[in-house]
């Protein structure tokens, strides 16, 4: 199980390199670190596990945060209404991952964006686009083609941005960090 000390932190090259491709069929190293990428997100989304073991709770965790130069990333975007079902928004591990399309509108979190790997709060608006066509493959070498928004559609594009060696705040407005294109939408 992965604790926050097997989380690289900003400044390590991994974090600005560009991952390689996941080979098919996947070997068990690669299973594993799969299970193992879901498995932190799920821990750390119990308030009693993510205490015991002391982890900052995410929603994404990408492959490279870990030291494993490869594309794959989980996510875990949990249904914020109690009432609803707790079924997830979206919830898989994301092996090369492309997003085939972008919506013209943009959209950003409203607070800014973290990240696991950097520790510092960096704040400003991170546009995304508000939704995207992302293609992958899961774990049992299935292919999916979706279509996601709003939150899932941000969670998605963080990690994807982790495979490709770029960081949140790359993308932060350096003159004026909560500058605001009116064609903007923003997402909680
Ligand atoms: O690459 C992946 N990462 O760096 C983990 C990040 C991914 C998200 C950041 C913005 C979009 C994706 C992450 O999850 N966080 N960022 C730092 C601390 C907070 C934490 C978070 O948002 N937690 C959360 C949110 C809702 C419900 C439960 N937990
Ligand atoms: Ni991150």
């Amino acid at each position: 199980m992965f604790l926050m000390k097997d989380i690289v932190r900003d400044g390590d090259p991994v974090l600005r390199k560009q991952a390689q491709k996941v080979q098919f069929p996947l070997s068990d190293e690669d299973k594993q670190l799969a299970h193992d990428l879901m498995e932190y997100l799920e821990v750390s989304q119990n308030p009693e596990l993510c205490e015991k073991y002391q982890l900052r709770a995410g929603v994404g965790l990408a492959a490279p945060q870990v030291g494993v130069s490869k594309m794959m990333a989980s996510v875990l975007v949990p249904n914020e209404d109690e009432d609803e079902s707790d079924k997830p928004l979206f919830k898989d591990v994301i092996i090369n991952p492309v997003i085939i399309s972008n919506s013209v509108q943009r959209g950003a979190l409203t607070e800014g964006e973290g990240c696991l790997s950097v520790d510092k709060d960096i704040p400003g608006y991170v546009p995304r686009a508000a939704r995207i066509t992302l293609r992958y493959t899961d774990v049992d070498g299935k292919q999916h083609q979706i279509r996601l928004k709003n939150y899932p559609a941000i969670v998605c594009q963080h990690e994807i941005d982790h495979l490709h060696g770029v960081l949140f705040y790359d993308h932060i407005n350096q003159d004026n960090p909560f500058a605001k294109t009116d064609d903007e939408i923003f997402i909680y």
